[in-house]
């Protein structure tokens, strides 16, 4: 505990703490009761909540010292006054400071005053003892009572204590009793909920089944009222299906009744219709009579009119006639005349000249004669001269196409160039790739190509067939003609060859076009035609049916000494009309087409061949023909390296590039012409036999 007086003179304040247990709020009144009772009466106590107290009111001592002094207290006099007037006497002078030291008489003087001085000081002194003890005394008996209080202060705080306890103890006690409380409320929470669970589930059971009951109870409600409305509906439809038949009846009976009404009234209309017809026809009748009188009086009169006028006509033409008959006569008469003087006059010339008409007449027969005669040797010499051009130009001839590069082609074309375009057109020349040499520079070769004729990527078939057509013709006069499209896929071989406007269409087109013309000349020819197919090496008629496509077997045969080549069990029509032709390539695409489901794009992947046999008469001279056109447009050529194909498309690849390699070696033994020289047919199907042309196509796409 510290106590504080700082101001005694006129009130001393002094500031009790008390460094305990806090005073709950609610305990303070009590408190201060207590501390009320323990305090003087003149004192008063205050205190603030946060336990510290202050006492006031504490009167000063009569008289307080005038020396400042520490001890338990420090007590500050405010009265500098009543200090210099009570304990500091005044200064004093001493006459004999600096006279010389063996001045006796001045140095009692001064002692003398010194003397006083002390004793003045002294009884200063003095009193101050007096006021100090008085001080201090007056502080004992302060203290004391402070002790006083302290003890009553101990003692009051020791019941505060003991209350503080107690209140504790309690406190504890309460919070046992709560925890006791709150555990017996957890459970009794725990029982009300599994009470209120079990409830639940109870009130929801019912409710369930209640609830099954009411819609059991519905339903029947539902089925009753659907049992009811249905009867009600049926009841409704009965009495409504009554209604109506009673409406019915009543209709009926009210169409009946306006029926029978408005056949009375059509009786009546009828009855009255009838009279007044009767009365009309009557009154017609004589209006009739009457119209037939006026008309007859017409009649009569136009037909005195007409006869009136016939009779003025009659008499105008026979008088013009009468009036000709006498100019012909006229004339015929001088006729006669002029005749009579003629057949008089040169009998002899007129019968000379007739004679010499007869004459003429009978030479020119017989130069026509001559002249036919002579135009049939120049049809043979014709045929003869032709076939020896066409032996002449080679019979193995090679024409090159160009097909140009579609749109949508992604390749880039390959840089094709046709030198002499303006004047043979033989050449074609395709750039190769570029190539780097070991200085860097960067060269592209050439590749020079010549052919019996190029077509460059703007021809038309119309100009293709121009040069085929001759061929065509030796085909009529009765060699064996081949004419092949070699290619790669794509590059337009069935254009060239099956395209309506084709080789086959046009060259079928003028065979008919010249057999007609020829039979003036006596020649009568009959035409058959066939389609085969060579896929992986074996023959199909594709004429024939589709199923039988890669199961019927064909062999061909090949007769040496009349020179005939024929496959066995074909089927073979006979082509009267050019439309026939149409027809046959229609079922043959129509078969390939079956066919493709089975091995995918069979058309590119197989040889086709148009075989159409030409077998003619000359009836004047008894000349005979036989001749085959062969149009064949063979499987799309491709790089095994390139396709990358595999399974049966890499079976398909090899036979393609098996019999084109043995269609090369045939094409390379004809070529060399050695009489009597082997030539390689039988090595493959699709060998030719003839007179061959091959119409090499080429795609621009494809710069390989
Ligand atoms: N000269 C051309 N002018 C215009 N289009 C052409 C020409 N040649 C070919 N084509 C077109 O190019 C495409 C391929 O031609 P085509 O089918 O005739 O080739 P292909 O050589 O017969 O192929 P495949 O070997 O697959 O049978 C076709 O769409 C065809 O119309």
């Amino acid at each position: 505990m510290s106590v504080e007086a700082p101001n005694l003179k006129d009130r001393a304040a002094v500031e009790v703490q008390f460094k305990h247990t806090p005073i709950a709020p609610a305990d303070a009144p009590r408190f201060r009761d207590e501390c009320s009772r323990a305090v003087p009466d003149n004192d008063t106590m205050e205190f603030n909540e946060n336990t510290s107290m202050r006492m006031t009111g504490i009167r000063p001592p009569s008289r307080i010292p005038a020396t400042p002094g520490k001890g338990l207290f420090e007590i500050t006099p405010s009265d500098n006054n009543a200090r210099a007037s009570t304990m500091m006497p005044p200064p004093t002078t001493l006459k004999h400071k600096n006279a010389g030291s063996w001045d006796t008489k001045g140095r009692l003087e001064d002692m003398e005053v010194l003397y006083a001085q002390l004793k003045v000081q002294m009884e200063g002194t003095a009193y101050e003892r007096n006021g100090l003890e008085e001080t201090v005394s007056l502080y004992k008996t302060r203290i004391s009572e402070l002790e006083r209080t302290s003890l009553q202060l101990s003692t009051c705080n020791q019941t505060l204590s003991n209350d503080l306890n107690d209140a504790n103890t309690k406190v504890s006690k309460s919070t046992a009793a709560l925890e006791n409380a709150t555990r017996s409320h957890t459970f009794e929470v725990d029982d009300l909920r599994r009470k209120h669970r079990n409830e639940t589930e109870d009130t929801k059971d019912q409710h369930r089944r209640e609830t099954e009951r009411l819609r059991r109870e519905a339903q029947e409600e539902v089925d009753r009222l659907r049992k009811e409305a249905q009867a009600e509906a049926a009841r409704l439809t009965r009495a409504r299906q009554e209604d109506l038949a009673e409406q019915e009846r009543q209709l009926k009976a009210e169409i009946e009744e306006e029926r029978s009404r408005r056949v009375r009234e059509v009786q009546d209309l009828t009855t009255q219709w009838a009279v007044h017809r009767q009365t009309t026809d009557v009154d017609l009748e004589k209006k009739d009579r009457e119209a037939q009188n006026i008309k007859s009086e017409l009649q009569r009169t136009s037909s005195d009119l007409e006869r009136a006028n016939a009779l003025i006509k009659n008499l105008q033409d026979k008088l013009a006639e009468m009036s000709a008959n006498t100019l012909a006569l006229e004339t015929s008469m001088r006729a006669m005349k002029s005749k009579i003087d003629f057949l008089e006059s040169d009998n002899q010339a007129q019968s000379q000249a007739f004679a010499d008409l007869n004459q003429r007449l009978q030479d020119a027969q017989n130069s026509e004669a001559v002249a036919y005669e002579k135009l049939r040797m120049e049809e043979t010499l014709r045929r003869k001269l032709h076939n020896q051009v066409q032996e002449l130009k080679g019979n193995i001839r090679v024409f090159c196409r160009v097909r140009p590069t579609g749109e949508a082609e992604p390749d880039e074309p390959a840089k094709i160039t046709f030198p002499d375009t303006d004047t043979d057109s033989k050449e074609v020349a395709v750039q190769g790739p570029e190539q780097k040499s070991a200085l860097g520079n960067i060269t592209t070769s050439t590749n020079a190509f010549s052919f019996d004729r190029v077509f460059g990527p703007t021809s038309q078939n119309a100009e293709v067939f121009e040069e085929i057509s001759q061929l065509v013709q030796s085909a009529l006069d009765g060699y064996n003609v081949c004419i092949f499209c070699y290619g790669q896929t794509g590059s337009g071989k069935t254009f060239t060859m099956s395209a309506g406007d084709g080789m086959i269409p046009r060259a079928v087109h003028q065979i008919y076009a010249t057999a007609k013309s020829l039979q003036d000349k006596g020649w009568t020819y009959a035409m058959e035609g066939s389609f085969v197919e060579v896929y992986n090496e074996n023959l199909n008629d594709l004429l024939g049916s589709a199923d039988e496509l890669d199961r019927k077997k064909h062999e061909i045969r090949h007769d040496a000494a009349r020179c005939k080549t024929s496959i066995t069990d074909i089927t073979t029509v006979p082509l009267d009309a050019p439309e026939r032709v149409e027809q046959m390539l229609e079922r043959a695409a129509t078969n390939r087409s079956v066919a493709a489901t089975k091995a995918n794009a069979r058309s590119s992947r197989s040889h086709s061949v148009f075989i159409l046999k030409l077998t003619g008469e000359n009836s004047i001279t008894g000349e005979r023909s036989e001749g085959t056109l062969n149009l064949v447009d063979l499987a799309g050529s491709e790089r095994l390296s390139h396709s990358g194909a595999t399974g049966d498309r890499l079976k398909e690849t090899q036979n393609i590039n098996r019999s084109l390699s043995c269609l090369g070696d045939v094409i390379g033994a004809l070529g060399q012409g050695k009489e009597g020289g082997h030539v390689p047919y039988r090595n493959s199907k699709a060998s030719p036999h003839h007179r061959m042309l091959t119409l090499m196509s080429v795609k621009t796409g494809d710069a390989g």
